[in-house]
C-alpha cells in the first residue's frame, strides 16, 4: 500500500465524518479494536501499559486498553491529563475505560523531574503502547511527553506505537530530540510517507496498517496523483 502524508490521512477522517456521516467515534473504535487484535496476536501474554496523550491518539489508546482487557490482558493506563480535561471522542473513550475499571493514573508535569519514578512505573509491564501523539503532533516534544518517551525507550518491554511513533515526524521521518522506538507500529488508514526515510526504520519497527472502516469509494475519490493507494480503479 502506498504511503500518505499526515494531512492526507487527516483528510480521509474529515471526509468520512463530513460527507459519509460516519461518527468519529466509530472510526476510533475501528482503529482501536483493529490495533488491539494485532497486539494480542503479537503479545498474547502482555501485561500492557497504555500511554495516553490529550488528543485522539490518546483516544485510540483508551479504546485499545478496553479491548485488551476484553481479550484477557492485565492493562493499565498512564495519562498526561485527567479524564475531565479531555474532549470529544477521546473523552468518551476515557470515561468508558474508567467505568470498565481500568486503572488510569494521571502523570503530573512535575514527574518530569523524577526520571527514576517514571522508569519504575514503566518497569512493571512487558508491553508499552504509545498513544501519546499522532498526526496532530507539532515537534519538538514538550514537557511530560518527552520524559515518557525517554522512560519507555529505556524499558525492556515490547514497544508498540499507535499511528506514528511519538517524536517522529510522520511526513519527513525527522526526529528532533527523542522519539519512541517502536518494535511495532499500528498505523491507521495507510503508512505515512516519513516511514520510508532510512532513519525512520529504527523508530517504526514492523509497520502494520489498520483500516478504520472508511468506504473504499472514499479512498478512491481522494485527489491523489496516480491513485496513490494502489486501489483498482473500477
Ligand atoms: N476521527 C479521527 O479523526 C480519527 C483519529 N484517529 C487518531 O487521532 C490522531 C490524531 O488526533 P489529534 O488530531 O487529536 O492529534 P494528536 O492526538 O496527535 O495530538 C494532539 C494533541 O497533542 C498536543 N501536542 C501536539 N504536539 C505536541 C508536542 N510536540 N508536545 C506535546 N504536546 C503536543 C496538542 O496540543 C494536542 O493536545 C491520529 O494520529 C489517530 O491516532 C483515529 O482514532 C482514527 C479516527
Ligand atoms: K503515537
Amino acid at each position: 500500500m502506498q504511503a500518505l502524508t499526515c494531512e492526507q490521512v487527516r483528510r480521509v477522517d474529515e471526509i468520512a465524518i463530513r460527507d459519509y456521516q460516519m461518527p468519529g467515534i466509530v472510526l476510533m473504535e475501528n482503529a482501536g479494536r483493529g490495533a488491539a487484535e494485532i497486539i494480542h496476536s503479537l503479545c498474547p501474554d502482555a501485561t500492557a501499559l497504555v500511554l495516553c496523550g490529550r488528543g485522539n491518539n490518546g483516544g485510540d489508546g483508551y479504546v485499545i486498553a478496553r479491548h485488551l482487557q476484553i481479550l484477557g490482558h492485565e492493562v493499565s493506563i498512564l495519562a498526561v491529563c485527567a479524564v475531565d480535561e479531555l474532549s470529544g471522542d477521546a473523552k468518551v473513550n476515557a470515561v468508558i475505560a474508567d467505568a470498565a475499571g481500568i486503572e488510569i493514573e494521571v502523570i503530573e508535569e512535575k514527574a518530569n523531574q523524577e526520571g527514576t519514578s517514571l522508569a519504575m512505573k514503566l518497569g512493571k509491564t512487558n508491553c508499552i503502547i504509545d498513544g501519546l501523539l499522532g498526526t496532530g503532533a507539532k515537534p519538538p516534544l514538550r514537557g511530560i511527553y518527552a520524559a515518557l518517551v525517554s522512560a519507555a525507550n529505556e524499558s525492556d518491554a515490547m514497544r508498540i506505537a499507535l499511528d506514528i511513533p511519538t517524536g517522529l515526524d510522520g511526513d519527513t521521518g525527522e526526529v528532533i530530540g527523542e522519539a519512541f522506538r517502536a518494535d511495532h507500529t499500528m498505523t491507521f488508514v495507510a503508512p505515512k510517507v516519513g516511514f520510508q526515510q532510512k532513519n525512520a526504520d529504527e523508530f517504526v519497527g514492523v509497520v502494520h496498517v489498520v483500516g478504520i472502516g472508511v468506504p473504499t469509494k472514499l479512498i478512491r475519490e481522494l485527489d491523489l496523483p496516480n491513485n496513490e493507494l494502489g486501489l483498482p480503479k473500477n
